[in-house]
Formats: structure tokens, C-alpha cells, sequence
């Protein structure tokens, strides 16, 4: 009898993976950040240069991969060990739940299907104080903390290493994606002052149907960027722009990839648009991916920026406060099945 798994996690036909004739994206879109650690060049003429060169990859794919990152060569590897080591019962005392949304789950959905993988979430800032639900009317604030495994300082240590290389390189990219703009280099930084900013794991299993399944299923990111580390095991795809092809992204050592989000589309007035994305799974291998998100502090009210809107480029989104679109979105995991989640295309003006 052909194995058989969770019904939540069987992904409706249009959806599912074609694993028998998988088309890898041949000529990645990628930086090399290099000049911004060189002494003998001259860092605003490096950083335009970049600048440039980001425009193209974000405006033609909302992706790109990047080498000379400045990160830690074996920041996710340490992630991975100490992770995949983490008994059982300890993760499900750290499970996520509708009162603390950081922590463990391996019950995560992506448009209401079930995705195969256990994520571990949290925040870059140890603790915020934000309104208890999240919600327009919610008057009372609580204070979030990160929901750490007990007895655990190796997992906890290399989480925390992972996110200080990546909150490093968020910064970087941020001046440069403001430059590819046309902005100056600091217009995008205040949005960040006390930030929702956090890491995730996501930690795919072997799965004994991958093509009926899927580790996350197709999706856009809904913060401004997202930085994300990959190991050795391919899984991650694209969907091209032009036809709806899914192409799989070759993993390069010690690279990694940026992919644009919705705050991102909406900031530059769809000069650049949110790239749909999935990861698919296989019957053989493990696979660990990790990222952190550039998520702005829960007040900004997201809307075109100013400069890019014009009588020949009217604005075309409404405003909308990051802090409730976001916690619809994180609190929706612990919500009915059959209540839509909030997109930004919700937020779209209709000319
Ligand atoms: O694991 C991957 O390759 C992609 C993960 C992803 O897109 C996400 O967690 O938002
Ligand atoms: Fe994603």
C-alpha cells in the first residue's frame, strides 16, 4: 500500500509539485557584496554600484542570493545540530499558542493546508511590549518574551548568533535597497526603530509523499525582506513572474538568499512586486532552512513612500498600520480553517 500522510497536508492538485520534471532557475540572480568589506575602494561608489545591480534582481525576479554576506560561514550548521537534537517533549513545552505566538509548531498552514515542516519562531528583540491581540480595538498591551526550550544554552546560543549576523547584513541591505530606489541610503531605517524583527526555523522532515505535499506551500513574504539561510538540500522555488513556472533554486555554499516582501511592493509602488515562493520537500533527506525577517515596528502605517509617488504614478495602496496586518497574519494559525487571512492586495486602490 502506497504510504499514506495527514490528510491537512495534502495539497490540492493545481498545487502540488511536479517532482518528475523539475526546471532549475539556471542563471541566478546574485550580489556579491565583497566591495563593502574592501579597504581599497571607494564604499559610496560600491555601495551605488550594488545599488544598481539589486534594482535589476529585485525588479526582474524580487529575489537574489547573496555571497560575501559577512555572516558567520557556520551560523545555520550550529542552528541544525543543536535543533535536530532538542528532545521531543521540549519543544512541545515551548509550543506556540494563542496567547504567546513565539515558540515551537509543527501545525502551521499555509492557505489552510497543512505545511510539512516544524518551525521554531522568535523574536530578535528579547521582549516587546505590544496590544495583547494585536487588534484596531485592542486596549490592552502585554508584555511578548521569547519562548526559549529550558536548559538549552547550545540552541539558544547559535539562534542568537544566527540573528546577529543576519540583523547585520538586514541593515546593510536596507541602505542598499533604498539607494536601488533612488532614495538616500537612511530613508528605510526609521521604520526599524523598535522593530518586530524575528528569526524562524523551518525544519523539513523527510516526507513519504512529496508529491502530494508540500514544506511551505506557495506564499509571498508579508514583512519589507527577508534574509534566508538554506543548507545543502534543494527545496526552495520560485514562481517566474512572465508564466508561472516554478523553478528550483540550486543551493551555493555560503550563500544567502534576499527575497523581496509585500511591505517592500507596496514602499516602492510596485517598481518592485513580492515574489511567490514555496518549499518542497523529498522522501530521502532532512532539510533546514532559516531566516530573519525585516519586519518594521508595529506602528508604521505602510504606504507608497512619497518620492515614488506623482501625477504619473499615483499611489497604489492605501495605508495600512504593519502592526495589525501582522498580527492577523500570525494569529490566523490559531483561527478557524475557513476564515480568509488578510493580504496585502486587500489594500490595493482599484483605478
Ligand atoms: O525553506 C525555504 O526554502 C523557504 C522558506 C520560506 O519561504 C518561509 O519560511 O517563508
Ligand atoms: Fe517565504
Amino acid at each position: 500500500m502506497a504510504p499514506s500522510i495527514d490528510e491537512a497536508a495534502v495539497q490540492p492538485l493545481e498545487l502540488r509539485p511536479k517532482l518528475d520534471c523539475i526546471k532549475y532557475l539556471e542563471e541566478v540572480p546574485l550580489i556579491d557584496l565583497s566591495p563593502l568589506r574592501s579597504k581599497n575602494c571607494d564604499l559610496s561608489e560600491a555601495k551605488e554600484k550594488l545599488a544598481s545591480q539589486l534594482h535589476d534582481c529585485l525588479k526582474e525576479w524580487g529575489f537574489f542570493l547573496v555571497v560575501n554576506h559577512g555572516m558567520a560561514t557556520d551560523a545555520l550548521a550550529k542552528v541544525k545540530s543543536t535543533f535536530t537534537k532538542l528532545p521531543e517533549e521540549d519543544k512541545k513545552k515551548v509550543a506556540r499558542n494563542e496567547k504567546n505566538p513565539w515558540g515551537y509548531s509543527e501545525k502551521d498552514l499555509t492557505k489552510n493546508t497543512k505545511d510539512w515542516v516544524e518551525v521554531f519562531d522568535y523574536m530578535v528583540a528579547e521582549e516587546l511590549t505590544l496590544p495583547e491581540t494585536f487588534e484596531p480595538d485592542c486596549k490592552t498591551v502585554v508584555k511578548f518574551r521569547n519562548n526559549w526550550p529550558e536548559n538549552q544554552p547550545e540552541f539558544q546560543k547559535a539562534c542568537e548568533d544566527f540573528t546577529t549576523g543576519t540583523m547585520k547584513l538586514l541593515y546593510e541591505l536596507m541602505e542598499l535597497i533604498a539607494l536601488s530606489l533612488g532614495l538616500s541610503e537612511d530613508r528605510l531605517k526609521p521604520y526599524f526603530d523598535e522593530n518586530l524583527c524575528y528569526s524562524r526555523i523551518n525544519y523539513y522532515p523527510p516526507c513519504p509523499t512529496p508529491e502530494l505535499a508540500l514544506g511551505k506551500g506557495a506564499h509571498k513574504d508579508h514583512c519589507a525582506y527577508t534574509v534566508l539561510a538554506t543548507d545543502e538540500v534543494s527545496g526552495f522555488e520560485v514562481m517566474r513572474k512572465s508564466d508561472g513556472e516554478w523553478l528550483r533554486v540550486r543551493p551555493i555554499p555560503d550563500s544567502v538568499i534576499v527575497v523581496g516582501g509585500d511591505i517592500l511592493q507596496v514602499w516602492s509602488n510596485e517598481i518592485y512586486e513580492s515574489v511567490v515562493h514555496r518549499a518542497v520537500v523529498n522522501s530521502e533527506k532532512e532539510r533546514l532552512s532559516m531566516l530573519t525577517v525585516a519586519a518594521p515596528a508595529f506602528e508604521v502605517m505602510v504606504a507608497p513612500l512619497d518620492e515614488l509617488v506623482g501625477e504619473k504614478t499615483p499611489a497604489k495602496y492605501r495605508a495600512y498600520k504593519w502592526g495589525e496586518f501582522y498580527g492577523a497574519r500570525k494569529f490566523s494559525n490559531f483561527r478557524k480553517l475557513d476564515t480568509p487571512v488578510l493580504e496585502v492586495a486587500d489594500y490595493k486602490i482599484r483605478s
